[in-house]
């Protein structure tokens, strides 16, 4: 190559370059950006195996509320402190989903269901979706729901006992893995109306675990290169995600072909039947706009049963953890859960207002451990503000609801996990809760009701039987060591579940 050609190449890749990662005046400060993936190298390089930690770093290195960069091609600020975190999800111009590889997959080609969707469609979905499901008890209390929890809980409790599995044996449970089948299962029940077999559900919870671990909270190297796939399927994450998403897809297509074949005019058992329904008499109809079809359905299925199979047993393993590193909060919930329940009857969601130190724990675990540390990605529907900064149109604005739930400008001591924090002088739980792990607004979490709930009663039910401790040559993993993912979990660990001897107590 000739020195002339070879500079010619050279000042097209850097026009090229420069003309990439162009930012606005007035863009939030954030790391320098390199070519592929802009500035998520220097991401990586702080903290590999917790990327969004960086931008809490990063925040108060650039003395900011909003960390600004480039991920791939996607331009991206991060909101880095409550304010500005309530700030994206209370805006409506803020309320856009993006557009990238991984969502597409899951709605062959199209952006569908309710997580990934943005504008008339996720409107008329999201809100069908949670009319109908509250009819079975999901986003409120109702007696079918908890009667079903209970059973799930008394299986779980009965498996502890007497399992002789891998999961499960002479007492001595694998965490999370002892939760995936029992909350897989209450998640199918209030989408279809079944319940399946425990090896069945234990598959479903694992698969969909497996999938939530590789896609990465900040989105992640498939989204930011899904061509990067086709060379490094395994390290971006492609080969579970393609795996899993097929698996989920055949999972959620059966339980609705079985209601096809069953559908008559009257029933409306459960949210599959309402859908068809509603799908059917839209075209009955001729609705001019129609956004009800049976792909929108699948994908419903597959948000809802990922979300549940993942979040709940993750956060319910993150919660056991900290019982049994901190045995002083466990004996306290135990005490009030003796006092308030006793041993002849399971807790119940009646029960919660009367056990304010068990309602704080939970409460504290979610702030201390924010689940899902990053939330789901927003994006800027039009130009705009935010903290003060400049935010175009299409960026992908993320909130670190990490960094609201460290920010020492709300919390004391934020880096300490203290149920005391949310009980007021009367011994009552604090009113007011400046927490977020749900996120808020429009996109506040559809499942947040129904989280709450599982995680309360899955909880309470265990303390109330079990003394949590570490096995005999076994250690508690630090919270450093977890599992990075869209919802972070614990580096698997074991437990040892120990009978507490109400009777003799009697
Ligand atoms: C501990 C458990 C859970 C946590 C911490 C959690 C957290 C979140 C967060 C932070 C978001 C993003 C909000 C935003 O966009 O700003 C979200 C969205 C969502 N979650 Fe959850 N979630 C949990 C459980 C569930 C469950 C059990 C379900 C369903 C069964 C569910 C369904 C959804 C859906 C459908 C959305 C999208 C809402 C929308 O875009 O309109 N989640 N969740």
């Amino acid at each position: 190559m000739t020195p002339i050609l070879l500079s010619l190449v050279i000042v097209v890749l850097l026009l090229i370059y420069l003309n990439t990662f162009r930012l606005p005046k007035n863009f939030p400060p954030g790391p320098k950006n390199f070519p592929i993936w802009g500035g998520y190298y220097q991401v990586l390089w702080e903290n590999l195996n917790l990327p969004y930690r960086t931008f809490h770093a990063m925040a108060k290195r650039y003395k900011t509320n909003v960390v600004g960069l480039f991920l791939g091609n996607f331009k991206v600020v991060v909101a880095c402190d409550l304010d500005t975190c309530r700030e994206v999800l209370l805006k409506p111009e803020f309320q856009g989903r993006v557009d990238a590889f991984v969502p597409r997959l899951r709605g062959d080609g199209d952006l569908l269901g309710i997580i990934f969707s943005e504008g008339p469609l996720w409107q008329e979905q999201r809100r069908f979706m949670l009319r109908n499901m509250r009819d079975f008890g999901f986003g409120k209390r109702s007696d079918s729901l908890e009667h079903d929890l209970q059973e799930e809980v008394q299986d779980l409790i009965d498996l502890i006992r007497k399992g002789n599995t891998e999961v499960c044996k002479d007492r001595i449970a694998q965490i999370p893995e002892l939760l995936y089948a029992i909350n897989a299962n209450m998640a199918i029940q209030i989408y279809s109306g079944d319940r399946k077999p425990l090896a069945e559900a234990h598959e479903f919870g694992f698969v969909m675990a497996e999938q939530a671990k590789v896609i990465d909270a900040t989105t992640g190297a498939l989204n930011i290169t899904p061509w990067m796939r086709h060379f490094f399927p395994k390290q971006v994450g492609y080969t579970v995600t393609k795996h899993a998403t097929k698996y989920a897809k055949r999972f959620v297509d059966s339980l609705i072909s079985n209601h096809k074949e069953k559908l008559s005019d009257e029933t409306s058992n459960d949210f599959i039947d309402r859908y068809i329904h509603e799908m059917n008499n839209r075209i009955y109809r001729g609705d001019e706009y129609n956004s009800f079809s049976e792909r929108q359905l699948q994908v419903i299925g597959l948000d809802m049963l990922f979300a549940a199979s993942t979040t709940i047993p993750f956060m319910t393993a993150f919660i056991l953890l900290l019982l049994t590193k901190y045995k002083e909060v466990q004996r306290k919930c135990q005490e009030e859960i003796d006092q308030v329940v006793g041993q002849g009857r399971l807790p119940t969601l009646q029960d919660r207002q009367f056990l304010p130190y068990c309602e704080a724990t939970i409460r504290e675990a979610m702030r201390y451990q924010t689940l899902a540390p990053l939330g789901v990605p927003h994006k800027a529907l039009e130009d705009t503000t935010l903290g003060g900064y400049f935010i175009p149109k299409g960026t992908m604005v993320l909130t670190s609801l990490y960094s609201a739930h460290r920010d020492e400008k709300v919390w004391d001591e934020p880096d300490k996990f203290m149920p005391e924090r949310f009980i007021d002088s009367d011994g009552k739980i604090i009113r007011k809760d400046m927490t977020v792990p749900f996120g808020l607004g429009k996109r506040v979490c559809a499942g947040e009701t129904f989280a709450r709930q599982n995680i309360f009663v899955q909880m309470t039910g265990l303390l109330q039987n079990f003394d949590l401790d570490v096995p005999a040559q076994c250690r508690l993993p630090d919270l450093s060591e977890n599992v990075s993912g869209i919802s972070e979990s614990p580096k698997p660990f074991q437990l040892k579940f120990t009978d507490r001897l109400y009777k003799k107590k009697i």
